[in-house]
């Protein structure tokens, strides 16, 4: 099968994965992830952890990883360094961030934000990096400054870079962002005026965009990345995604690994199908997501939202090669079968049931990464 497209993770988060998830959204970042975040100024503990990332999402079947970093340029640039000798498709974004009230010690001045962007920028776009992209990466409107978002979206358009951040997750964000910034209609305009909504734009979340939102991210050509686990997991809300498809919005998946616990995006299939039952129980005329159009947000709306779509996301001829080898009767597989049972029925068995044990090999344009070719 085509290989699986991550659109949102954090990397140095994974450090934590699968704990701390009892508080809600800001209360989480203030207490467990700008701390934990701010020791990647220690590059040997970075290294260490975004091996384990890399191997860990490889292994799972992600071929594509569009992922943060932290405020911390040379680590940063190491996650390029290590996505890229591991032969994963990534694109990476030093975070920005010169605002930050709740855990004053993670934060840039402005002046070093957009100087220390420009050298992360610098370093990767002229680096031998074939498959590895700098990704312009304001943390979300909270922790930027006006000007902050302002000179950001001018590099991006000047560089003509992919830009992500966060939009729209939960209702105390959206509160603290309106009191922030008086002079904004709504969430989106912030990032719209600041010229940072573009065909090269992932925003996670979107759970409580509007429709007139919606109509602005269809304009401009901007991707949402849903990230159901982490909704779920940070009580944070669902994102309507039949909604933002009928609004022709752009839709590729995220783990929002460590909002989300699970580094799989077979564990994003199933929570994507899953949110959407439970707005199907709210709202009996709703169409449920099939398993299809899960596992197509998963490969090709991954791709589409990373506008790589020319490049990746299906077998069409002519694009790049990333697939997994799947063995659905893996001597340790997770699950049977027994009778005989169609090819759709054993992929929607793997999609439910299957997990690494059944990813053989993990290829990479054409290249094979799992079994790992790198010995980090
Ligand atoms: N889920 C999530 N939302 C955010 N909003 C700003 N930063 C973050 C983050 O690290 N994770
Ligand atoms: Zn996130």
């Amino acid at each position: 099968m085509p290989g699986m497209i991550d659109t949102h993770i954090h990397a140095p988060q994974y450090m934590f994965i699968g704990t701390g998830m009892e508080r809600p959204l800001l209360e989480w970042l203030a207490c467990t992830t700008f701390p934990t975040e701010d020791i990647f100024l220690d590059v040997e503990i970075a290294r260490n952890i975004y091996n384990a990332v890399v191997r860990r999402t490889l292994r799972n079947g992600t071929t594509t990883a569009c992922y943060f970093a932290t405020i911390h340029t040379d680590a940063s640039i190491l996650l390029a360094d290590i996505a890229s000798q591991y032969g994963q498709r990534a694109f990476i974004g030093k975070v920005c961030m010169d605002r930050n009230d709740t855990y004053e010690k993670y934060s840039e001045t402005t002046e070093e934000s957009i100087r220390e962007t420009e050298r992360y920028y610098k370093s990767i776009a002229y680096s031998i990096y074939k498959r590895v992209k700098p990704v312009i990466t304001p943390r979300f409107a909270i922790s930027c400054s006006e000007k902050l978002l302002k000179e950001l979206g001018k590099f991006a358009d000047e560089q003509d870079l992919h830009i992500q951040s966060h939009i729209s997750e939960s209702p105390a964000e959206i509160k603290e962002v309106l009191k922030l910034f008086p002079d904004y209609k709504n969430y989106t305009e912030v990032y719209n005026r600041n010229k940072l909504l573009t065909n090269k734009t992932v925003m996670a979340h979107g759970c409580y965009l509007t429709n007139k939102e919606l109509h602005v991210f269809r304009e401009r050509g901007t991707a949402i990345s849903h990230c159901p686990n982490s909704n779920i997991s940070l009580c944070s809300g669902h994102l309507d995604v039949r909604n933002a498809l009928n609004h022709k919005v752009k839709v590729g998946l995220g783990t929002d690994i460590a909002g989300g616990y699970s580094i799989s995006l077979l564990d994003t299939i199933r929570k994507a199908i899953e949110t959407s039952k439970i707005l199907y129980m709210t709202e009996n005329s709703y169409h449920v997501l099939t398993y299809k159009e899960a596992f197509r947000l998963a490969t090709l709306g991954g791709s589409e939202a990373l506008s790589i779509d020319h490049i990746t996301g299906n077998f069409e001829v002519g694009k790049e090669f990333d697939a997994l080898l799947i063995n659905p009767d893996a001597k340790d597989s997770p699950f049977e079968l027994l009778s005989p049972i169609s090819t759709e029925e054993v992929l929607q068995r793997f999609l439910y049931l299957g997990d690494d044990r059944n990813i053989k090999a993990v290829y990479v344009a054409g290249r094979c990464v799992v079994p790992f070719i790198s010995n980090n």
